[in-house]
C-alpha cells in the first residue's frame, strides 16, 4: 500500500475531467474488446518477462564465461539468450498486430458512430459549421479514442511490467540497488506534471490553425472559378500561408514543450545509473559481490530507463489525444435533432393535397421570414410561388420538407399535420428539383438510380427517357457508366436538371417541388428540360418557384408571396384583371419576358 500522502499526490497528478474521459473510452470501446487488449497483455508479459530474463542472464553469462571461463556455459547461455530474444521477437509482433487490429476496429465503430450521430442532426447544424470542422473531428475524434486506450494499454501492459520485471532482477541481486533507482523514479514522474497545462493549451490553438487551415483551403478550390475570374490567388494565398505560418510555430512549441520531459528524465536518469554504478563497483572491489551481479543490475536498470521514461511521460502524451476525444464525445454528445418519437405514424398520401395556415417561421430568433402565412396547393394541381426576392418562397419549401420546425401555425398534407408523422415517409413523398442541381461523385446511373434505390436498369432508363435525358446520356462514352465528377463540374447546367428530372420521375413522388432554373440555359436544352419538367408534373401536385412566365400563366393557382405572407393568390388571369401586387409584380418581372417572347 503507498501511504495516502503519496496515493493523494498521484492521484491529483490525473485531473477529474482526464479520469471521466478514460472511463467513458473503456466503457464505450476498451470493454467490448477486452479478448484482444487480454491477448495483447499476454504478449506483452511475455515481452517484459523475457526483457527481464535478458537481464538477469547477463549476470550469469558474465560470472560463468568471463570471471568462471566455463566453455559449455558459452553455448548453453548464448542459446538461453538467442531463444528469450526469439521469444521476445515474437511477443512484440503478436502485441503489435493484435493491439492495431483492435485499434483499427476502435476507429472504425467510433467513425461510424459519429456518422451516425451527424445523419441525426438537422440542416441548421451543417449550414452551422464547416465542412472543414466536421470532417477534422471525424478523423481526430476517432483516432484519439483508439490512441488513449492504445496508449494506457501498452504503458500498463508493456511497460509497467518491463519495470516490474526489471526492479525485480535488481531486488534479487542487490536490494539496495533496486532502492536508488524507486527513489528516483517517483521524483522523475512528479516532474512532468507542470507540462501538462501547457501542452494542452498549445494543442488547442494547434488544432484550430488546423481548422482554418482546411477550411480556407476548402473555400479556396470550391471557389476557383471565381479566385481565378477575380484574380484573387495572391491574396488567398496570403491569407493561407500566413494561417500555415501560425501552425508551424504552433508545433514547434508544441514540440518543445512536449520534449522538456526529456532532459529532466535524461538527467535524473543519469544520476540513477551513476550511484548504483558507484555503490555497486565498491561493492564488488570491496564487498565480496561478483562483476556478474553488478552487470546484471547494469543491465536492468539501463533497460528500465526506456519504459520508466515513457511511463512518467504518458501524462503528458496523453493529453493531446485526450483532447481529441473530448472532441469526438462533443459529437456523439449531441442529440439527435431528426429523431422520430417511437411510435410515430407514416405519412399516408391519398391525394397530395398541401396547406400552409397561419405557418410563423424565423431562422434566426426575432427575425421573422414567415408571419403567418396561409394557402392551400390542391391534389394534382400546380401552384406558382411568384414573389420579391428574400419573400420566403424557398422556406415554404424547407418547411414543407421539415428540414426546420414551424414556430405556429400548421403544415399538412392529406389533413394530415407533417409534424406529426415520420420525416422519413414524409420525404418519400415529396420529391424535389431545384435549380442548383447536387451530383454524388459516380457514375450518370448512380446519381439517377438515388430516386430509387435498387431500381432495375428498365427504370432507370425509363425514368431518363421521360426526363429527355437518355440521348444525350448514349451520347457520352461510357454511357450510363460515364463518372460524373465532384460537383458534377463534366454537365451542362440543363443536363445536370434533366439528371435531377430523372431521379425525380424515379421516385414518382405524389408531390413534387420544383425551384425552376433562373440562369438562362440555351434554348434547345430549356425546350428539352420544359418537356420534361411538365410530363413529370402531370398528377402530382406540384409546388412551384416560378421564375418563367409559362409556369406562371399555366399555373392552376399563383400564389404571391411578399414579407412571408401570401398577399394574393388565383389564376393568372384573375390575378391580372385585379391590378393588385400581382400585376404590378408580373409587370415588373415578366413583361421583359414577354417582349422577348413575342419577339
Ligand atoms: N438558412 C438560413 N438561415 C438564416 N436565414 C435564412 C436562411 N435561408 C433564408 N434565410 C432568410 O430568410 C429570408 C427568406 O428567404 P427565402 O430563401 O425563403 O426567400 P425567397 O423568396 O426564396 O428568395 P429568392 O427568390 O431570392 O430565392 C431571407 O431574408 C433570407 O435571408
Amino acid at each position: 500500500m503507498l501511504p495516502p500522502k503519496m496515493a493523494n499526490a498521484l492521484r491529483n497528478m490525473v485531473s477529474p475531467e482526464t479520469r471521466d474521459t478514460v472511463r467513458r473510452l473503456f466503457v464505450q470501446d476498451g470493454r467490448r474488446h477486452w479478448k484482444g487488449y487480454a491477448l495483447s497483455f499476454v504478449f506483452m508479459a511475455f515481452m517484459a518477462g523475457t526483457t527481464s530474463g535478458l537481464a538477469y542472464l547477463m549476470g550469469t553469462v558474465i560470472n560463468r564465461i568471463f570471471v568462471e571461463q566455463s566453455t559449455s556455459a558459452i553455448w548453453i547461455l548464448s542459446g538461453a539468450v538467442v531463444a528469450l530474444s526469439v521469444t521476445k521477437g515474437f511477443a512484440a509482433y503478436g502485441q503489435a498486430v493484435t493491439l492495431a487490429k483492435v485499434g483499427n476496429r476502435i476507429v472504425a465503430d467510433n467513425q461510424k458512430r459519429v456518422l451516425d450521430r451527424l445523419l441525426t442532426q438537422d440542416v441548421t447544424f451543417f449550414s452551422g459549421s464547416h465542412t472543414a470542422e466536421i470532417m477534422m473531428r471525424f478523423n481526430t475524434g476517432a483516432q484519439a479514442a483508439r490512441n488513449v486506450l492504445n496508449l494506457i494499454i501498452t504503458s500498463l501492459g508493456r511497460d509497467l511490467l518491463s519495470v516490474i520485471g526489471l526492479t525485480a532482477v535488481m531486488i534479487i541481486q542487490d536490494p539496495f540497488m533496486a532502492l536508488i533507482g524507486f527513489i528516483v523514479m517517483p521524483i522523475a514522474v512528479g516532474g512532468v506534471r507542470s507540462l501538462i497545462r501547457k501542452v494542452q493549451k498549445i494543442f488547442s490553438r494547434e488544432f484550430h490553425s488546423a481548422i482554418q487551415i482546411m477550411t480556407e483551403s476548402i473555400d479556396a478550390f470550391q471557389g476557383i472559378r471565381t479566385i481565378k475570374s477575380f484574380t484573387l490567388e495572391d491574396s488567398q494565398r496570403a491569407k493561407i500561408y500566413g494561417r500555415i505560418d501560425k501552425m508551424e510555430k504552433a508545433s514547434n512549441r508544441m514540440m518543445r514543450a512536449q520534449s522538456q520531459s526529456g532532459p529532466l528524465m535524461e538527467a535524473l536518469g543519469g544520476v540513477a545509473i551513476g550511484l548504483v554504478v558507484m555503490y555497486a563497483g565498491w561493492s564488488v572491489l570491496h564487498g565480496g559481490r561478483t562483476p556478474g551481479e553488478f552487470f546484471s543490475v547494469i543491465t536492468a536498470l539501463l533497460l528500465c530507463y526506456e519504459p520508466a521514461k515513457r511511463l512518467a511521460r504518458l501524462n503528458i502524451d496523453l493529453t493531446t489525444h485526450l483532447l481529441g476525444a473530448r472532441m469526438l464525445f462533443e459529437i456523439l454528445d449531441r442529440p439527435a435533432t431528426e429523431a422520430d418519437a417511437p411510435g410515430t405514424p407514416e405519412l399516408v398520401v391519398r391525394g397530395g393535397a398541401v396547406a400552409f395556415d397561419e405557418v410563423v417561421f424565423s431562422y434566426r430568433e426575432s427575425e421573422p421570414v414567415l408571419r403567418g402565412l396561409s394557402f392551400i396547393a390542391e391534389p394534382g394541381q400546380t401552384t406558382a410561388l411568384v414573389g420579391p426576392s428574400g419573400g420566403g418562397k424557398s422556406t415554404v419549401m424547407n418547411l414543407l420538407e421539415r428540414f426546420y420546425d414551424v414556430e405556429s401555425g400548421v403544415i399538412t398534407i392529406d389533413g394530415q399535420r407533417i409534424d406529426t408523422v415520420t420525416r422519413r415517409s414524409l420525404r418519400q413523398a415529396i420529391g424535389f428539383v431545384s435549380q442548383d442541381v447536387f451530383l454524388f461523385t459516380g457514375t450518370v446511373r448512380e446519381n439517377i438510380a438515388a430516386g430509387l434505390p435498387g431500381a432495375t436498369e428498365e427504370q432507370i432508363i425509363a425514368a431518363a427517357r421521360s426526363a429527355h435525358a437518355h440521348d444525350f446520356i448514349m451520347g457520352f462514352e461510357g454511357g450510363y457508366d460515364s463518372r460524373v465528377g465532384e460537383r458534377g463540374t463534366q454537365l451542362s447546367g440543363g443536363q445536370r436538371q434533366r439528371i435531377a428530372i430523372a431521379r425525380a420521375f424515379l421516385k414518382d413522388a405524389p408531390i413534387l417541388l420544383l425551384d425552376e432554373a433562373t440562369a438562362a440555359l440555351d434554348s434547345e436544352s430549356e425546350a428539352e428540360v420544359q418537356k420534361a419538367l411538365q410530363s413529370l408534373q402531370t398528377n402530382r401536385t406540384t409546388l412551384v418557384i416560378a421564375h418563367r412566365l409559362q409556369t406562371v400563366i399555366n399555373a392552376d393557382k399563383i400564389c404571391v408571396i411578399e414579407k412571408g405572407r401570401v398577399v394574393e393568390s388565383g389564376r393568372h388571369e384573375e390575378l391580372v384583371a385585379k391590378r393588385g401586387r400581382y400585376f404590378t409584380f408580373h409587370q415588373l418581372q415578366f413583361a421583359g419576358q414577354q417582349e422577348r417572347l413575342s419577339a
